[in-house]
């Protein structure tokens, strides 16, 4: 099976309520889908968001890093030699790691189809359902406590708080919310980078001290202040998770042997796709690091990458934040994963088991 073209579409699935963090918000899912082709016929999806305040990757970039610089070293490989494939990928520009994450999960698709297998047993097997948190957008307290409470009546057992856009009011929020789901949902924080380090302890003693009990406390700081991460890490109860600090392998043991963080956010379209974050992964797991398994605003195309990753990796992957379909008005993919609210199961078809992708709009070269 020979690769022979790669061709992009632009996937647009409108949210079911804006997504709002420190960072940015957003109301619609606008992704580039990437098509791999083969000799065969079989077609090989993958996906990726450009979330420029993260990852720096734009629709433009994505394309362009795609066409120009892995589509013509790409062309011709037999799908069979993966390894080979996902260096040519990662070393085929710098950075670009979203663009090489949609390529990446194509390739590892066309893996599977291949072998005529799902790709979570080619990476090692496991149990083929896992259970995501779903997040709670930051805004008013009230809105954000009514958020809670349906999810927890959608049946979600663990939610993601955005916090991160003022100190004061989410200390409120958080105790708040606390108080209205009363032990039936696990809190997570997730601050973006909104908080500076001393901000962060404050905050974290604050709750610890009014009792409020937390799984976790996500990218309190800005992603390049690796020192104030620690300053946190050092001072807080609450397990401190990197996000937007940690992209790839090396920052990962950096990161491990400052024990600047406790917990590791994987994620396809900061890692460039399934090669690195499986390298993470076991790098983690040769520490005793426990990781969660994370998503942008993605449909359940690269999720469902992200899916397989974890149901394989699970001894290391303990917590999943794999919601972004979960957010999506409606599934655009026939067949793939299935994504029911907070319980997701992958059905037992090659590789992804994608299907067809509707309201697909090709690009014109
Ligand atoms: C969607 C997921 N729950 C999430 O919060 N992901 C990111 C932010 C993604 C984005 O801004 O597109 C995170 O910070 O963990
Ligand atoms: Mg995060």
């Amino acid at each position: 099976m020979k690769v022979t073209d790669i061709r992009i579409g632009m996937l647009r699935v409108p949210l079911k309520t804006p997504f709002k963090t420190a960072l940015r918000t957003v109301d619609t899912v606008e992704d580039i889908v990437v098509m791999v082709h083969t000799d065969s016929g079989h077609v090989g999806y993958g996906e990726a968001a450009a979330t420029a305040v993260i990852t720096g990757d734009t629709h433009g970039s994505m394309i362009e890093a795609i066409r120009k610089c892995i589509r013509p070293r790409l062309i011709g490989a037999d799908v069979a030699d993966l390894n080979r494939n996902t260096r040519i990928v990662q070393t085929a520009l710098e950075r670009n790691f979203s663009a090489k994450a949609a390529v990446e999960i194509a390739l590892y698709d066309l893996f599977g189809q291949l072998y005529g297998a799902p790709l979570y047993k080619l990476l090692g097997g496991g149990d083929p359902v896992i259970t995501t948190d779903i997040t709670i957008s930051v805004d008013y307290i009230d809105k954000m406590v009514a958020d809670s409470l349906s999810a927890v009546e959608r049946g979600f057992e663990s939610l993601k708080i955005k916090v991160g856009k003022d100190i004061g009011l989410d200390i409120e929020r958080v105790k708040a919310i606390y108080a209205a789901v009363e032990g039936r949902a696990l809190l997570r924080l997730d601050a973006n980078q909104g908080w500076s380090a001393k901000q962060a302890v404050y905050a974290m003693q604050a709750l610890e001290d009014a009792g409020v009990q937390l799984e976790l406390l996500e990218q309190p700081v800005k992603a390049q202040d690796i020192r104030g991460l620690k300053y946190v890490t050092d001072r807080v109860h609450t397990p401190v998770m990197a996000d937007e600090s940690v992209f790839g392998p090396t920052e990962v043991i950096d990161l491990i042997k400052m024990h600047a963080a406790d917990i590791i956010n994987i994620k396809l379209m900061k890692t460039g796709g399934l090669s690195n974050a499986i390298r993470i992964a076991d790098i983690a797991s040769l520490y005793g690091v426990e990781c969660m398994i994370g998503c942008m605003i993605e449909t359940s195309i690269s999720v469902a990458a992200a899916v397989h990753l974890a149901v394989a990796k699970s001894e290391v992957i303990t917590k999943v934040d794999l919601d972004g379909p979960s957010l999506c008005r409606y599934d655009p993919v026939d067949g793939g994963v299935i994504f029911n609210e907070s319980e997701i199961s992958i059905v037992d078809a090659p590789g992804l088991g994608i299907r067809e992708v509707r309201g697909l709009e090709m690009l014109e070269e």
